[in-house]
């Protein structure tokens, strides 16, 4: 219990009153990659929303606590919270590439996302992108930091906004769907990339994702909703390759994306 940095607990989710997730029990490991399964709608990204505070007008967690190193989240101010997201939860989106603004140049973005969070210069933010970009392999980290997005691909957008991230360095981070909208090889390159955060930082991740190759290149644990209920929670190993439920074996079954490139 003690080593957990995120804790989930008896977790029902409501909106307007409705539950859409309920009783959903896990918790996270530093450093340890968790990947989130289920069909549309089973309430994969509601679950990482509760955690960030963003789940809306009409959306509530109505039973059970999230913990971030042992504090519930839910009891701490919303000015609390702004301090949490970003800094010690960071998040990614499918379109964490379009989410960046596009009249401003990456750097500016990336020194502008520190500084709402730590006192930097401008000087010390390019740093540590620098070393960052260097670090995940960029080609051309100098070109990344001076473009605006419309100069980069979208795959090149995607990683600059998953770099941008983790220059805060968050202890976790919520990837919600990272590399759906992109094509096989940058797929492969994101993968990597949080591979390699999570060795360089240590970082724990939850990773949502309809791609099964992804959770087999990444994940160390797996949870399968159904419906907003825990179907099969367990170490990777054990429910990718024994799983107990007919609807785990039936997402298991879909071909996974990654897989099917990496054989062609
Ligand atoms: N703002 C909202 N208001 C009302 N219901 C919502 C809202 N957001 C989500 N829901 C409901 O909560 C349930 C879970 O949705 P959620 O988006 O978390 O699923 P998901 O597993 O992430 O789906 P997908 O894989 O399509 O992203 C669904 O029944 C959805 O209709």
């Amino acid at each position: 219990m003690e080593n957990k940095i995120l804790t989930y607990d008896s977790v029902e989710i409501s909106f307007d009153g409705k539950a859409v997730v309920q009783d959903v029990n896990f918790s996270l490991a530093p450093g340890e990659i968790l990947g989130l399964v289920g069909e549309s709608g089973s309430g994969k990204s509601t679950l990482i929303k509760a955690a960030m505070g963003l789940l809306g007008a009409g959306g509530l967690v109505t039973r059970g606590d999230i913990r971030y190193l042992g504090q519930n989240i839910l009891d701490i101010p919303e000015k609390e919270k702004r301090k949490i997201r970003g800094a010690k939860i960071g998040m990614i989106f499918q379109d964490a590439g379009a989410s960046l603004c596009p009249i401003r140049t990456i750097g500016d973005q990336i020194y502008e996302s520190m500084r709402a969070h730590q006192k930097v210069t401008r000087k010390e933010a390019k740093d540590r992108a620098m070393d960052l970009f260097e670090k995940l392999n960029f080609k051309d980290s100098a070109r990344v930091w001076k473009s605006y997005p419309f100069e980069l691909s979208g795959g090149m957008n995607q990683r600059a906004g998953i770099a941008i991230a983790m220059l805060m360095n968050p202890p976790i981070l919520f990837a919600d769907e990272p590399t759906s909208a992109l094509d096989v090889s940058v797929q492969r390159q994101v993968v990597k990339e949080m591979l390699k955060l999570r060795e360089l930082f240590g970082t724990a991740i939850v990773i949502v994702t309809h791609d099964i190759g992804v959770v087999r290149a990444m994940a160390d644990t797996v949870l399968v909703l159904k419906d907003g209920k825990t179907v099969e929670y367990g170490t990777a190993d054990v429910i990718l390759d024994h799983p107990k439920d007919p609807y785990t074996k039936k997402l298991l079954a879909a071909v996974p994306k990654l897989q099917r490139k990496v054989k062609a």
